[in-house]
């Protein structure tokens, strides 16, 4: 990953440089977590953590930069030293990337000097947020899918390449099997997939000598595009002719895509066609503006497709294009000792959770059926049995008792300064996690629309201390 510590907004170095002049002793811890989940869904899949490790143990600033930074005229040397000769130094601990994460959850938590852990805000949410919406939608439309792979094709609808290479990572954690994202590919170990363009058959005099020629270059990977001029007058039966020579030849024919059109009806006469030709294996693909309610509808109608190719709606998130995740600053430490910290607005619902914690998933014991999360100081222990308070500060009947349960910590170690390289999984890895807990937490929590809600507690000790600090500060009284 490139040099990204200049990609951050100027108030982070006004703020730094700030710090070094006044409480430069002081240690930081901020949270990101966020409070709405994209689609009306009910959770988001974590995604984005090795782009924020890495850009972590890159973090530095050349000469230019700092040329840059003192040309603003904001700055003072002492500043700009600390700059040109930064040196990480904090510790950084997260929710796994795959992880269904809720609102208020807190997803990465870094303690640090004041100043290095102000200077990170952006950047991390920036990666952060792009790439748990890219895998939250990539979610919704591989459940859509059910275990019909879905290729990623987005590079070109892509807000621009950095998006759509560090997308296709993300949809890969939230399902798909494939990308067309050559670099993407490359980079993240994820298998390369695609069929051709229009193009290549309006390239040739007829649609039967596109297929042809195409058979030629790859005769074991003929997915023939069959929409260009009619679908089941012209595209499959001239797809047959080529099949049947492909077989002749000892190849097996590998199917059709369909990119227009009413895509049921065109699949069904497609599927029959083909069947009747005596290549029931010949798969179908679908494409052209998919998304999990299209897919949903397609399957509903019993569509009888194979595969799916999504592009734009997916890379771009379209119909919920932001995550707002936050960093909220939780506590500071001076002279070793750690006093929380809590943001308080004008609305009740942006109260922020002090102090470090950690979130645990409750199951009921002796399974792996989650049931609810509690988030809780790190350095609490959870009774049994236990009260807790819903996070949600607007939430009504918010108490709630809970008798038994076992307790799975979501938060691990993933960075701190003397350890700079920690071993990240591959992104099937984590999809495989992604999956492993996905199945542990209800089915009803996982639906497309109107899903119910998953618990979110908080524990009466950090009720508590949230309340403390806010009698302190006189509000909401
Ligand atoms: N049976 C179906 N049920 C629901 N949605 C469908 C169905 N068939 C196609 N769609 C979707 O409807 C949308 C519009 O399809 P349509 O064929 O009109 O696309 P288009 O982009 O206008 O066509 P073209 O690609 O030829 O320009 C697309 O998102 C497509 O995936
Ligand atoms: O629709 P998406 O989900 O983004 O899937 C990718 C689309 O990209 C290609 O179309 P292209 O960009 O060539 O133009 P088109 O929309 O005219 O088919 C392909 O044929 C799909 O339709
Ligand atoms: O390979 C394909 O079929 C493909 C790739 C990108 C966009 N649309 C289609």
């Amino acid at each position: 990953m490139d040099n990204l510590s200049m990609v951050t907004d100027l108030y982070e170095f006004s703020m730094a440089n700030g710090y070094r002049q006044t409480i430069d002793e002081e240690q930081g811890v901020f949270d990101i977590f966020f409070r709405k989940v994209p689609d009306q869904g009910s959770f988001v899949i974590s995604a984005g953590l090795e782009q924020v490790v890495k850009s972590l143990q890159n973090f530095h600033f050349d000469e230019s930069d700092i040329t840059y930074l003192r040309s603003l005229h904001l700055f003072k040397e002492n500043f700009l030293d600390y700059l040109k000769t930064f040196k990480f130094d904090c510790q950084v601990s997260a929710i796994p990337e795959g992880t269904p994460v809720f609102p208020r959850e807190p997803m990465l938590t870094i303690k640090g000097p004041l100043l290095q852990t102000q200077l990170f805000e952006t950047l991390l949410l920036s990666i952060l947020n792009h790439q748990s919406l890219i895998a939250t939608k990539a979610r919704r439309i591989t459940y859509a899918a059910g275990k019909r792979p879905v290729m990623e094709f987005g590079a070109r609808r892509a807000q621009g390449p950095e998006s759509a290479t560090y997308g296709a990572r993300a949809a890969v954690i939230g399902g798909c099997t494939s990308t067309s994202n050559v670099l993407a590919a490359k980079k993240f170990g994820i298998p390369s997939a695609g069929t051709m363009a229009h193009a290549w058959i309006e390239a040739f005099p007829d649609e039967l000598t596109a297929f042809e020629k195409w058979a030629e270059v790859y005769p074991d990977n003929a997915s023939l595009l069959v929409d260009t001029y009619d679908v089941l007058k012209s595209g499959v039966p001239n797809a047959i002719k080529v099949f049947r020579k492909l077989k002749q030849a000892g190849h097996q024919p590998v199917g059709i895509r369909i990119d227009s059109g009413d895509i049921t009806q065109l699949a069904r006469g497609a599927r029959k066609l083909l069947d009747d030709a005596g290549f029931p294996d010949a798969k179908i693909t679908a494409s052209n503006a998919l998304d999990e309610h299209v897919i949903q509808s397609l399957l509903g109608e019993g569509a009888p497709l194979d595969n799916f190719g999504v592009g734009e709606k997916l890379i771009t998130s379209a119909s919920s294009p932001v995550l707002s995740g936050v960093y909220k600053l939780a506590a500071i430490e001076q002279n070793n000792q750690l006093i929380p910290k809590i943001k308080v607005s004008a609305s009740r619902e942006k109260l922020t959770l002090p102090g470090l914690k950690q979130v645990y998933r409750l199951y009921y014991p002796g399974t792996k059926h989650a049931f609810a999360d509690v988030i809780a100081l790190q350095d609490e222990k959870l009774d049994k049995p236990i009260d807790v308070i819903k996070a949600n500060p607007l939430a009504t009947k918010r108490d709630h008792m809970i008798d038994d349960y076992d307790a799975v910590p979501l938060q691990e170690k993933v960075l701190d300064a003397t350890n700079l390289k920690t071993d990240l999984p591959a992104v099937f890895d984590i999809q495989k996690h992604s999956k492993e807990m996905l199945a542990e937490i209800p089915a009803a929590t996982q639906r497309l629309v109107n899903p119910d809600e998953f618990p979110v507690y908080i524990t009466q000790k950090l009720a508590n201390l949230q309340d403390e600090l806010l009698q302190r500060d006189k509000v909401f009284k």
